[in-house]
């Protein structure tokens, strides 16, 4: 702790004799004179060393700004990468289960898994980078196909989810059906030659339920759908019961 008088003893001693010196009308003017130019100097110094004090600390708080600038960016990197696939820059599976189990807590939500048909087909035909590409540009598909409100992640290697916050099955069913369709009307880009094509498992988790369920129920729907040939939407059975009536105009489809 800095004290003050310490810190300013010299100037407190040339101010102490200038006041005497004011106070005694006997003191020869030699005198005063040399008190004068005591108490000149040290105010230049006093304002000397206020600027270069002054200057120090302007320079520190816009380092501080700068460093706290940086901290916030890498505060946002970190939080980005946390959450969101390397490859793909979907959601993970991480924030992918957490916004289901947030979204079931205000309400329904509906959760379409899209799992590509004879994926290991196309890393063995085609190598790894190729598949790579071929996730990407899927996922580039996808993303045109799905609502604004749909949070699109990935939750295993060649496995995606496409969750639709309050939404009735029927939604999901069309946004499925769309996407399918969209992979089957033209090949990707990256792999001119052949269709890639993936498989669907359809549900919904009503408010209040719990992600273990409604994951379980999409895996076995698209369980259903690649067992009945691949290539194709599911509907978890549970819905069955209340048939889903799905019409999508074919024009609509984006590629
Ligand atoms: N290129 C690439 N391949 C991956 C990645 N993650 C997983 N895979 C591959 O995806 C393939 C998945 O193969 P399987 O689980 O047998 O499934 P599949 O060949 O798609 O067959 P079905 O799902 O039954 O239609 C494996 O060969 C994995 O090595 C990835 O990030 N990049």
């Amino acid at each position: 702790m800095l004290d003050i008088n310490e810190l300013f003893r010299e100037e407190y001693s040339v101010l102490e004799e200038a006041r005497l010196a004011a106070a005694d009308a006997q003191l020869p003017a030699e005198v005063c004179r040399e008190k004068l130019w005591a108490v000149s100097t040290h105010y230049q110094r006093l304002i000397r060393e206020s600027y270069r004090l002054i200057s120090r600390s302007d320079r520190a708080e816009r380092e501080l700004t700068r460093m706290n600038e940086q901290l916030q960016q890498l505060a946002a990197r970190l939080e980005y990468e946390a959450t969101h696939d390397p490859l793909t820059d979907v959601f993970n599976r991480s924030a992918i289960i957490n916004q289901i189990n947030s979204g079931l807590q205000e309400g329904d939500v509906a959760l379409i898994l899209l799992d590509i048909d004879h994926f290991k087909r196309i890393n063995d035909e085609y190598g790894h980078p190729t598949g790579d590409r071929v996730i990407c540009a899927l996922v580039s598909r996808v993303r045109h196909a799905v609502p604004e409100s749909a949070a699109i992640g990935r939750v295993g290697g060649e496995e995606f989810t496409i969750v639709l916050p309050n939404a009735r099955v029927e939604e999901a069913m069309i946004t499925a059906s769309y996407i399918h369709a969209s992979l089957n009307a033209s090949p990707l880009d990256v792999l001119p030659q052949q269709l890639v094509t993936a498989s669907f498992g359809v549900s919904l988790g009503v408010k209040g339920s719990s992600f273990e369920t409604l994951y379980s129920e999409a895996d076995g729907a698209l369980y259903n759908a690649k067992k009945r040939g691949r290539n194709q939407v599911a509907l978890h059975e549970t819905f069955f019961r209340a048939p889903v009536k799905v019409n999508f105009a074919r024009e609509n489809i984006q590629h």
